[in-house]
């Protein structure tokens, strides 16, 4: 199926393998003796757990370099899960709090995203704030990239919910916007329906990402699917992180059901178990997805992602064709 891939964190797609070949390019003492001894970490009781994994690794990323060819791998990859567009967040701070540069971080990861033309892969970088730093930290890196002129298609807003309000972010959120940033926020994954509210109303983002405890509360149920707000949903990412129990419980037939624009994505595919072609499969065994389910998830990709008309169009008519394919053939 040609996807469209709008929740991935590019940290995310850092394979085990990658981690020790950087750690030893970059001689960064890792405390695992070997690759088997790193992947016996990848077992998540929470958001937290994953969070704190998912930090620790990023010691081995240091250089352009490594930008580069983390974003080099994650393209390659994601061709071969058929995305043909995609729209990779990057947690800028995540680096500059270890003492590399900005400036670093951006030219190894957009010299990387230049030649997503090279895999049939049209693409773009979504900045996303940390929310358990301060606000002000939030602006002040945006005013930085800004300064820098990094090629941003947009901002978000990620790591754990529970511990800040949405509305220490505006700032951030509005000067993003004023430069014609697009803007987009996790909520609803750990934290409750409310924090749901807060990033539509308070960020005003144009997406939310997970969004899945939305279905919690009917009203915000109605205003999303009113409003047509897309939800990039990351079923193996809310298994493994246990939002939900197995991926047979996960509500994404009844949010589609609900009329909601649900999209399919892999969050951090070389923590959760797979990119976003085992995502669709594994969510189409177990929820008996069809091939019109199957085409309303692609639709809904197209119509969610940020870009122009014409790639809409080019996106869309790939869509057609694949879903033209699969009706004969069955
Ligand atoms: O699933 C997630 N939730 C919040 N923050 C994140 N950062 C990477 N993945 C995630
Ligand atoms: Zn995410």
């Amino acid at each position: 199926m040609p996807a469209v891939e709008l929740h991935v964190h590019l940290e995310g797609t850092l394979e085990p393998e990658l981690i020790m070949a950087l750690a030893e390019r970059n001689r960064v003492e890792l405390p695992y003796a070997d690759l088997d001894d790193l992947r016996s970490r990848y077992s998540f009781t929470d958001l937290q757990s994953f969070l704190d994994l998912y930090y620790a690794n990023m010691a081995v990323l240091r250089t352009a370099e490594d930008f580069h060819d983390l974003t080099t791998a994650y393209l390659a990859r994601a061709r071969e899960a058929g995305v043909r567009h995609a729209e990779v967040f990057l947690d800028v701070q995540a680096h500059t709090g270890r003492g590399i540069r900005a400036a670093e971080v951006i030219d190894g990861v957009t010299s990387a995203l230049a030649t997503g033309g090279d895999h049939g892969i049209t693409t773009g970088l979504i900045v996303t704030f940390l929310r358990h730093l301060p606000g002000a930290e939030a602006l002040a890196t945006l005013q930085e990239l800004l300064t820098l002129d990094a090629p941003l298609l947009g901002v978000g807003l990620c790591s754990t919910e529970l511990t800040s309000h949405a509305s220490e972010f505006a700032p951030a959120f509005d000067l993003a916007r004023a430069h014609g940033l697009h803007a987009v926020a996790h909520a609803g994954e750990e934290g409750p329906p409310q924090n749901v509210w807060d990033v539509l109303d308070i960020l005003r983002v144009e997406r939310v990402d997970h969004g899945v405890r939305a279905m919690e509360d009917p009203v915000l149920v109605r205003r999303l699917a009113d409003e047509r707000v897309p939800l990039t949903v990351c079923p193996l990412s809310n298994v493994r992180l246990r939002v939900v129990d197995t991926i047979a419980d996960h509500p994404l037939r009844t949010m589609l059901e609900a009329g909601l624009v649900v999209t399919v994505n892999s969050d951090d595919p070389a923590y959760f178990g797979g990119y976003v072609d085992e995502n669709l499969r594994q969510v189409a065994d177990a929820l008996a997805l069809g091939p019109e389910e199957l085409l309303t998830l692609a639709r809904n990709g197209v119509e969610s992602a940020f870009v122009d008309d014409a790639r809409r169009a080019e996106l869309d008519a790939e869509v057609t064709a694949w879903h033209r394919g699969l009706v004969t053939h069955s």
